[in-house]
């Protein structure tokens, strides 16, 4: 599954031009909308969450929406919530214990019972293009899946069924929306927290791209910019214990034997704080990516992806939605805080680690 997911992501865009367009296009509105805002405060959240989800629904079923469309502000809404309930004690207990929590009333009952509207919602409003399906004419990864199920092949009934297809869409909405518009809010915060840092990206911006709409290759005369974007992803640290794996066999680790059937949590929030390789791990210093000379330092404890065969599938795209975005919007906008605010760095609980709800407010540069 996860190769037919790469190489169709692939084919409908992903890692090439057509996705930079989109995405090029996607920040414009969102420069729109926050324009919209006249420089008073308010809360990103919804605009950023709709903006990014845009991209992954386009390439998965090839449309993009409004912000107000009450579609995407459903499925932002379910995915939203979904984050914060499976954040909470409980449902980290239910995760430990899940026989004992399992009849206890509680968030992770309506964790599940989100889930279950979020598949059912899903399967009405995403997937249901079979009766369109043209074999010659695959337009997206829902087209691609089910031309699949038509293949007479044994996987066709083993992996490429309905419900499958409801798990591969709801995956993909979730791993694409919400840890990309995570990242991108860790960032307004810091430019609103360290003005600085903020006017030296202004700097490099006005050096390198002028008034020009942002490209992915700017990025590589850009360093200081690049740097700001990698501490945005180590200090936000928005995916801590990576995603659970489970071992295929008996293992021996640096000593420890691991029995087949066990559950790893990855840790990748002590590599990313690791003070061997970031000399202030704690806090949110661009300069642990730039050498002496002011260029981009590679460093191989910046891990946010994980490593591994089993690593983001996606990182490509977030790469590309994360130079571009924050480029674009920093282009435009001078970000402050709200007179009186008081910008907490601190997570919220949930099970990513974003930033506690904030207001902003975006003063246009031009
Ligand atoms: C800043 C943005 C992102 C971060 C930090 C991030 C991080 C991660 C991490 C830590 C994992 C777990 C890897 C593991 O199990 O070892 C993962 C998995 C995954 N991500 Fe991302 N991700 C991001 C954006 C995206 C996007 C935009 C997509 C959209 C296609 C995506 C799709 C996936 C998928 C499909 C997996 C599961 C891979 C597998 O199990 O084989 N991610 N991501």
């Amino acid at each position: 599954m996860r190769r037919f997911t790469l190489s169709t992501l692939r084919d409908y865009g992903m890692g090439k031009k057509g996705i930079e367009h989109k995405i090029m296009d996607e920040s414009n509105c969102l420069v729109q909308a926050f324009k919209a805002r006249e420089g008073k405060p308010f809360d990103n959240l919804q605009l950023i969450n709709t903006a990014v989800a845009n991209i992954i629904v386009s390439t998965v079923i090839g449309v993009r929406f409004d912000y107000e469309d009450p579609t995407i502000v459903r499925l932002v809404n379910l995915i939203n919530e979904n984050i914060r309930l499976l954040g909470s004690r409980l449902v980290r207990l239910y995760n430990s214990y899940p026989y004992l929590i399992h009849w206890m009333p509680g968030p992770h009952k309506k964790a599940f019972a989100n889930m279950k509207e979020m598949q059912n919602f899903i399967r009405e409003t995403f997937t249901r293009q079979k009766k369109e399906l043209d074999l010659n004419d695959q337009r997206n990864l829902v087209d691609a899946f089910l031309a699949k199920q038509q293949e007479d092949k044994p996987e066709a009934t083993l992996y490429f069924h309905d419900e499958n297809l409801t798990a591969l869409v709801a995956d993909l909405f979730t791993a694409g929306m919400e840890t990309t518009s995570t990242t991108l809010r860790w960032g307004l915060l810091l430019m609103m927290k360290y003005p600085e840092i903020q006017r030296k990206i202004h700097n490099e911006i006005e050096a390198v791209i002028g008034s020009a709409q942002p490209q992915v290759e700017h990025r590589k005369e850009m360093p200081y910019t690049d740097a700001v974007i990698h501490e945005i992803q180590r200090f936000g640290d928005i995916v801590p214990g990576s995603a659970p794996h489970v071992t295929s066999k008996d293992v021996t680790f640096r000593g420890y034997s691991i029995p087949k059937g066990t559950v790893v949590i990855p840790l990748l929030h002590s590599v990313l704080r690791d003070k061997n390789y970031f000399e202030k791990p704690y806090e949110f210093h661009p300069e642990h990516f730039l050498d002496s000379e002011g260029k981009m330092k590679k460093i191989e404890a910046f891990i946010p992806f994980s490593i591994g065969k089993r690593s983001c599938a996606g990182e490509t795209l977030a790469k590309m939605e994360l130079f571009l975005f924050f480029t674009t919007l920093l282009q435009n906008f001078t970000f402050q805080a709200p007179p009186g605010a008081v910008l907490d760095l601190s997570p919220a609980m949930a099970s990513t680690n974003g930033p506690k709800s904030y207001e902003i407010q975006a003063i246009p540069r031009n």
